[in-house]
This record gives structure tokens, C-alpha cells and sequence, in this order.
């Protein structure tokens, strides 16, 4: 695709089109941050009132039975197993991203006695190194990295759990998550994948690929808005054998008998803590219920066309301007984001804001662009590149108000 009538013959062909009417998006702006923050589903507006105004403020504490509010981590932790290959009992919303890594891989550790070594590779997301360096002390174990390339070769039998992000943040590249569980679970590890960057972007198949645990955000490509409840897995082979560290009362056994002693709820219910965010719950429901409703099929080949249409007229109409591609080329190895490395990144993704493209900046030098397929089609991304393109030519980006950095990027 290179020119804005191919890209508007693709929109025109796109059967997912229309997706787009259902989010609450602003007026002449080119969204690609949906990899950071998804879009505003307009079913969420309606959601939230009626979760808000009905539920909490006509029934009030009657919800919990009534509106269902005890069920929803389990609900919504079974629907976004659809998206990611597991059975409905293998997955709970519950907590955030960082705070399940942290049941999980301490839940992890303990499983494998005798055991020392929490492996995963450096760059991994700063979270997930910092959750794992704070259970390597709580448990005093030890945190190795290896690169990527060196993972499998680094696994030994001192390893308890492999931490990897399936999709990487900043470059998308994937792990091959079937050959790399396999290879630790052959070394009698278990495997921990972060599919952040994953659920609701490309084909995850959690049951086929045999993985043992796994922890992603609900505020990305599920759509269920900022700071968003994230979900967990556990698969149903490891849950009476693993314990949450974080004992709340929501994961006992029977939370409303109100004793003195904790006992682990049975299956994945164990791994709640405290009480359900609700109104988030809710709202990531409704972002969830978005993609079930969705061929998945045609929305993660729509992704990757995207990618692939991106990188090439990037690197066609942008030749010569200081951009090297950071991501693989070839589909199957990456996730739904494309990055680019420039020297002056960040003037120009503040550059590329003030004209309506919202991507964003990752250091020292990354300009990462988020395509999600829901809402982004082909002619947004031809006049994103053409924007890129004036501002590397002119060096529109060559001005102090975009070297101001800001608190969050
Ligand atoms: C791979 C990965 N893991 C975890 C997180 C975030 O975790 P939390 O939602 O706990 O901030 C992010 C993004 O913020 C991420 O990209
Ligand atoms: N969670 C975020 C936040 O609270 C503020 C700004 C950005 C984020 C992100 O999600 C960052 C994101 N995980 C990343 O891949 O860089």
C-alpha cells in the first residue's frame, strides 16, 4: 500500500470498519497508543452509569449477590479465556499486572523446593524485573537474566521459573511460547509468560502451547480503561499445588464464615486477595465483550496488515530521514506494534502529538506506534506516515517546546 487511495480501497474492503463507530474516539487525531491505553468503548459510557447508578447507588450493598459483583473476577476471568486459549476456570481478574506477577512467581517458587533461581532476560519490562528482584529477596532466591537468544541454555535444574513477556514492549518481537515452555518444563521449570502486549492482539493458545501460569494487563487491547483490573491463569494442573502469597480474604476457602485461619480457596479462586474492583471490572467487561463479539481470526490478520503497511511505507516515503526499523518484519515474530529507532525520538513523537498522530516515545531512542485493529484502519496509517514524513524533512521536531520532557511518556 502506498498510496491514500489504496489505503482507502483496504478501509472500504475491511469488514472490521465499522468497529470503529463503536469507540468514543476524538475528531482528527490518529490513535496509536491503544498498546499503552486502549480506546473508549462507547458501551462502556452506558456500562458505567448504569454499573454506577443502578448498581451501587439504587441496590448498594445488595450488588454483591444481585448485580453478581462476588462473581465478576471469575466471570470476566472466563471470557478473556477465550482470548488467550484457556479454559474459564484457568483465569481471574483480579489485581494489577505487577501485583499477579508477584502471586504468581512467589507461588511459583515455593512449588519448586530446593530450587534458588528466578530466570528471565534483561530489557524484560521494568515491572517484572522489580517484582522478581523483590520476590528473589522475599524468598532468597536469585534473579538471573539471560538474552534471549542464550534463554534456553541458561535453564538448568536451579531454575524454579522462567519470567518472559510474550510480546516485547518496545521491539513486539515474540517468543515462540510452545517451544520455550517446553524447553523449561524439560528442565523441570515452570514458566511464567506477562501477556500484556498479547491478549486481544495477536492468537494466544495458552492450553496448546502447555503453559503452566500467566499474568496481562486489562488496560491495553482489552480495552477496560486506565489503571484497569488485570487478569491471571493458572492452569487447572497446578492449581491445588500452588498458594498465594498474598493470602486475603477474598481467596479463602469461605470468606463469609469469617474465621481466624486462612485456607486456599479451591481452584484458581485462591489467587484473589481483597475485594473485586467493581466499577473496573465492569469496564473491562465491556472492552472483553467487544472482542468476543469480534472474528478474532480477521482482527489479528487486520494487525498484522497493518504492521506490514506501516514498515513499508515508513522505510518507502521515510528513506533517508533517520529511521531504522526495531521490529522483525516478519509477522508471525512479532506483536500488533511497530517500533523505530531515530536519534531524536522524543521531539519528534512530541512533534507527531501537536499534529494529531498520538504514538509514543520509549528511551533512549524508540517511537513506538500501536495498531489496533479494532479502530485503526489503513487510511489513519497512511496519513500518520505522511505527517512523520513532513516532520522529519522539515525537522519540524527542532523545537524547544518539544524537547520538554514530561512526567509520564
Ligand atoms: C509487559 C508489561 N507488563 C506489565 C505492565 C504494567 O503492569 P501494571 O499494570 O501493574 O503497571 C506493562 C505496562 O505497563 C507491560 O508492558
Ligand atoms: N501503564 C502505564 C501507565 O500507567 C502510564 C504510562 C504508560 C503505561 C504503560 O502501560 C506502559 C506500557 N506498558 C509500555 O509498554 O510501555
Amino acid at each position: 500500500m502506498r498510496t491514500l487511495e489504496e489505503a482507502r480501497a483496504l478501509d472500504a474492503a475491511d469488514p472490521l470498519r465499522g468497529l470503529r463507530d463503536a469507540f468514543d474516539l476524538p475528531d482528527g487525531e490518529i490513535y496509536l497508543d491503544g498498546n499503552s491505553l486502549g480506546a473508549l468503548p462507547r458501551a462502556t459510557i452506558a456500562r458505567m452509569t448504569e454499573t454506577i447508578r443502578g448498581e451501587w447507588g439504587r441496590d448498594l450493598i445488595r450488588s454483591w449477590n444481585k448485580a453478581g459483583w462476588i462473581e465478576a473476577p471469575a466471570r470476566v476471568g472466563g471470557k478473556i479465556a477465550q482470548l488467550i486459549g484457556a479454559k474459564p476456570h484457568e483465569v481471574l481478574v483480579a489485581d494489577s499486572t505487577s501485583v499477579n506477577l508477584y502471586k504468581l512467581l512467589a507461588a511459583a517458587v515455593k512449588a519448586r523446593p530446593g530450587r534458588r533461581v528466578i530466570l528471565s532476560e534483561p530489557g524484560n519490562f521494568p515491572t517484572d524485573l522489580y517484582v522478581a528482584q523483590g520476590v528473589a529477596e522475599a524468598l532468597d532466591v536469585e534473579l538471573r537474566l539471560a538474552p534471549r537468544e542464550a534463554i534456553v541454555d541458561a535453564l538448568d535444574e536451579d531454575v524454579a521459573v522462567l519470567l518472559l513477556t510474550h510480546v516485547h514492549y518496545r521491539s513486539a518481537v515474540t517468543f515462540d511460547m510452545a517451544a520455550v515452555t517446553r524447553a523449561a518444563q524439560e528442565k523441570g521449570a515452570l514458566v511464567l509468560w506477562d501477556l500484556s502486549h498479547s491478549a486481544g492482539a495477536v492468537a494466544v493458545d495458552l492450553n496448546a502451547a502447555n503453559a503452566d501460569l500467566a499474568a496481562g494487563c486489562g488496560y491495553k487491547y482489552l480495552n477496560g480503561g486506565p489503571g484497569a483490573p488485570a487478569f491471571l491463569f493458572v492452569a487447572e494442573r497446578h492449581q491445588a499445588m500452588l498458594r498465594s502469597p498474598l493470602s486475603g480474604w477474598m481467596g479463602h476457602a469461605a470468606p463469609f464464615d469469617f474465621d481466624d485461619d486462612y485456607a486456599p480457596g479451591e481452584g484458581i479462586a485462591r489467587f484473589l486477595c481483597g475485594t473485586p474492583p467493581i466499577l473496573g471490572i465492569a469496564a473491562l467487561e465491556e472492552g472483553v465483550d467487544m472482542l468476543l463479539g469480534t472474528d478474532r481470526e480477521a482482527l489479528y490478520a487486520k494487525g498484522q496488515a497493518l504492521c506490514s503497511a506501516f514498515i513499508d511505507l515508513v522505510e518507502h516515503r521515510c528513506a533517508g530521514l533517520g529511521v531504522t526499523l526495531a521490529t522483525p518484519r516478519d509477522p508471525s515474530l512479532r506483536g500488533s506494534h511497530v517500533s523505530f529507532r531515530h536519534d531524536h525520538g522524543w521531539p519528534i513523537m512530541q512533534a507527531l502529538i501537536a499534529r494529531g498522530v498520538i504514538g509514543d516515545f520509549r528511551a533512549p531512542d524508540i517511537l513506538r506506534f500501536g495498531f489496533t485493529p479494532l479502530y485503526v484502519g489503513f487510511e489513519d496509517l497512511w496519513r500518520a506516515v505522511d505527517i512523520l514524513r513532513d516532520i522529519l524533512a522539515t525537522e519540524a521536531w527542532d523545537e524547544p517546546a518539544f524537547r520538554a520532557r514530561a512526567a509520564v511518556t
